[in-house]
C-alpha cells in the first residue's frame, strides 16, 4: 500500500466505483452489450446455418430446399461484421467517455490536494496514475462488461437452440460454457489479482525513477552518478517485466484452458449427437447443426479467462486512482464558508502551532504575528526555522495544530481555501515558470490583464527592459521551467506575476534565493519599492535591505526569538545580529 493509500479514510471497491462512473452512459453500455451479443449470435447462427447447408447439400435436394439457408448464411455473414463494427464503436465510445471523466475527476482532486496532500507521492508515480492507470480503466468496458454480457446472452441462446435438437447435448454445452466462461475467468482473476497489483505498483516505480533520472540528469552527470541511476531504472524495469510476464502467463494459461474446455465439450456434444443419430432420435443434418453451433458458442467465452486476468490490472489501476480521489483533504473545508472578507485585510496570528503529520513534531510553536494594512513584515531565521510553514498556514495549504489565525476578525478556517488564495498570494519559494511565452506566464496571474497592465507589472519588477530586448519580446518562449532565462529573470517574472495578481496580502517567500549578491541586492531594492504601501510578508534569510521593513520577526526552531526593526535588532545581541554578521560578504563573526 502506498503512503497515500495508507492515509485514505475509506476504501471503495475499485471496479464497482468504475462501473458507477459509467452511470451517465449506461444506455450506451447496454447497447454495446446487446450489439456484442448480436455479433456473437450472428457468428453462432452463421456456423449453424453453414452446417445445415453443407449437410443438406450432401443429400442432393432441389435448389429451393437450400435457398433459405443460403440467404441466412449471406445475411448472417454480413450482419456479423456490421454488428462487430457497431459494438466496437459503442463500447469504445463508453470507455473513452468514462476515461475522460475519470481524468477530469483525478485532475480536480490533484488541484485540491496540491501541494501539501501530494507529498507522499513521487511525481513519476503520480504521472503513472494519471496516464497508465487511467488508461487501463477502458479494459473494464471493452474487455470486461460488454464481452461478459454478450457471452451470457449469446451462450444462453446457443444452449436454448441446441436444446431443441438434443437436450443432453445442450446440457453438456451449458456445462462447458460455464467452465470456460465463468469458472476459468474466476480462477484467472484470482490468480492474477496479486500480479495485477504488483504490476501497477512496478509501473509506477519505473515511471518515478525515469522522471527522477531525467529531472536530475545534470546533477547525476555532475556527481558521476548516472550509471547508478540507470541501474536503478533497469532494476525497476526488470521488476515490471517479471510482474508483466507473470500476468501474461496467467492470461495464456486461462486462454489455453478455455480452448481445452471448448474442444472437450464439442467432442462430447458430437459423441452424444452421433449416439442420438444411431438411436434414430436425431437426423444427420441436425447433427451437423448441433456440432457447429456448439463449436461457435465458444467464440463468446474464449477471450473471457484472459480478459479476467487483464481486469486484475484494471482493478489495481482503479484502486490506485481511488487512492488519489479518496486521499483526505490536507485542510478541512468549511461546510458553509463565510463570505470573503473585504480588503483592506488585517491578519492576526495568535499562539499558532503547526505540524505536518498528526502526532509529528511541532514546526511552529506559539507564533504571534500581526499583518495590518500597508504594513511590511519580514520573517527571518535560519533554514528550517519554520518560515515557509507560516506561508503555508496563511495560504491554507496546512491547518494550524493550535492557536488562531483570523482575517478581519474571522477565523481563517471559516473561509473556503480558494477564497483565501484570492486574497492572499504572492511568490512561492520555488516559483514554477511554464514552458510558454513570457506573456502567457505573466497572464497566469490575471488572464484578462491588458498589455499596459502587463507592462506595468513587468516594469515594477524591473523585467521590462529584458523583455523588450528579446527579438520576440513578449512572445518569447522561455522553455521548460524557464530554462532560457537566468535565475534573476525567473525570480523577476515570478515577482511581476505576484504584482499583477495584486493580492490583499502579498507573501514573498525567499525572492532572492539562489541569486548572487549584487543581483539579490538589486532585486530586494526593487521589490521593496514595488511593495511600498502594500501589506507584505517577506520571508527571507537574506538580511540586506531590511532597514525599510516595519517589523522583523526572528524565528528559530519554530519559536519567535526576537522582533523589532532592523536598527533595534542590530542594537542588541541576539540571533538577528549573528545572522546579519554572518551575511556579511567576508565572514561569519561570533557576536
Ligand atoms: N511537508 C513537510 N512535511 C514534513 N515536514 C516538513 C514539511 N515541510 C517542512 N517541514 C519541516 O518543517 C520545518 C520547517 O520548515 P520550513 O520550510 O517552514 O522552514 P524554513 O524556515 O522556511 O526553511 P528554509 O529557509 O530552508 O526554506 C523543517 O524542520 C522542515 O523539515
Amino acid at each position: 500500500m502506498t503512503a497515500l493509500a495508507s492515509t485514505s479514510v475509506r476504501r471503495r471497491r475499485p471496479l464497482m466505483w468504475l462501473l458507477a462512473a459509467a452511470g451517465p452512459v449506461r444506455g450506451r453500455l447496454v447497447l454495446a452489450a446487446v450489439l456484442g451479443a448480436a455479433t456473437t449470435a450472428a457468428g453462432i447462427g452463421l456456423l449453424g446455418a453453414s452446417g445445415f447447408l453443407i449437410a443438406r447439400a450432401a443429400e442432393h435436394p432441389g435448389v429451393t430446399a437450400l435457398t433459405i439457408a443460403v440467404v441466412m448464411v449471406r445475411a448472417l455473414g454480413v450482419s456479423r461484421g456490421v454488428f462487430r463494427y457497431l459494438e466496437r464503436l459503442t463500447a469504445h465510445d463508453v470507455a473513452f467517455r468514462v476515461l475522460g471523466d475519470v481524468r477530469v475527476r483525478i485532475y480536480r482532486r490533484l488541484a485540491r490536494l496540491a501541494p501539501a496532500g501530494l507529498r507522499p507521492l513521487r511525481s513519476g508515480d503520480l504521472l503513472s496514475r494519471l496516464v497508465s492507470d487511467v488508461d487501463s480503466t477502458q479494459d473494464l468496458f471493452v474487455r470486461g462488461v460488454v464481452p461478459v454480457a454478450a457471452a451470457a446472452l449469446a451462450g444462453g441462446g446457443a444452449v436454448a437452440a441446441c436444446a431443441f435438437l438434443l437436450a443432453p447435448a445442450a446440457g453438456m454445452l451449458a456445462v462447458g460454457l460455464l467452465v470456460a466462461g465463468a469458472l476459468l475467468p474466476a480462477l484467472s482473476a484470482a490468480r492474477a489479482r496479486a500480479a495485477g497489483r504488483r504490476t501497477a505498483r512496478a509501473r509506477g516505480a519505473v515511471s518515478a525513477r525515469v522522471v527522477d533520472a531525467l529531472a536530475g540528469a545534470a546533477e547525476l552527470h555532475a556527481f558521476g552518478a548516472q550509471d547508478r541511476a540507470l541501474a536503478a531504472v533497469a532494476e525497476a524495469d526488470a521488476e515490471l517485466t517479471a510482474q508483466s510476464r507473470r500476468g501474461a502467463l496467467v492470461q495464456a494459461a486461462g486462454a489455453a484452458l478455455a480452448s481445452l474446455a471448448a474442444g472437450l465439450t464439442v467432442w462430447a456434444v458430437l459423441l452424444l449427437g452421433v449416439a442420438a443419430v444411431e438411436d434414430g432420435t436425431l437426423g444427420r443434418v441436425p447433427l451437423a447443426v448441433l456440432a457447429l453451433t456448439a463449436l461457435a458458442a465458444f467464440e463468446a467465452t474464449s477471450a473471457l479467462p484472459a480478459a479476467a486476468a487483464q481486469l486484475a490490472e484494471t482493478r489495481a489501476g482503479a484502486a490506485r486512482i481511488l487512492d488519489v480521489l479518496d486521499a483526505p483533504d490536507p485542510v478541512a473545508e468549511p461546510p458553509s464558508p463565510a463570505p470573503p472578507p473585504e480588503p483592506p485585510l488585517t491578519v492576526r496570528m495568535r499562539g499558532v502551532r503547526a505540524r505536518y503529520t498528526p502526532g509529528g513534531p511541532l514546526v511552529l510553536d506559539g507564533l504571534d504575528l500581526d499583518l495590518t494594512p500597508g504594513k511590511r513584515v519580514a520573517l527571518v531565521g535560519p533554514s528550517g526555522a519554520g518560515k515557509s510553514t507560516v506561508a503555508a498556514l496563511l495560504l491554507r495549504f496546512l491547518d494550524p495544530a493550535g492557536g488562531t489565525i483570523t482575517l478581519n476578525g474571522t477565523d481563517l478556517t471559516a473561509f473556503a481555501s480558494d477564497q483565501v488564495r484570492r486574497l492572499i498570494g504572492g511568490c512561492p519559494q520555488d516559483p514554477h515558470i511554464f514552458d510558454a511565452t513570457v506573456r502567457d506566464n505573466l497572464k497566469l496571474a490575471r488572464p484578462q490583464a491588458s498589455d499596459a497592465e502587463l507592462a506595468d507589472a513587468a516594469a515594477r519588477a524591473r523585467l521590462l527592459p529584458w523583455i523588450e530586448s528579446l527579438p520576440d519580446g513578449w512572445d518569447t518562449h522561455v522553455g521548460a521551467r524557464g530554462a532560457r532565462m537566468s535565475g534573476g529573470e525567473r525570480r523577476r517574472l515570478a515577482l511581476a506575476r505576484a504584482l499583477l495578481a495584486d493580492p490583499a496580502l502579498m507573501i514573498l517567500d525567499e525572492p532572492t534565493a539562489h541569486l548572487d549578491r549584487p543581483t539579490a541586492a538589486a532585486l530586494t531594492a526593487d521589490l521593496l519599492r514595488a511593495t511600498q504601501g502594500r501589506t507584505t510578508l517577506l520571508i527571507t534569510h537574506d538580511l540586506t535591505g531590511l532597514e525599510e521593513i516595519d517589523e522583523i520577526v526572528v524565528l528559530d526552531a519554530g519559536h519567535v526569538v526576537q522582533r523589532g526593526t532592523h536598527a533595534e535588532l542590530l542594537a542588541r545581541p541576539g540571533l538577528y545580529r549573528t545572522l546579519w554578521r554572518c551575511s556579511a560578504p567576508d565572514a561569519c563573526a561570533v557576536p
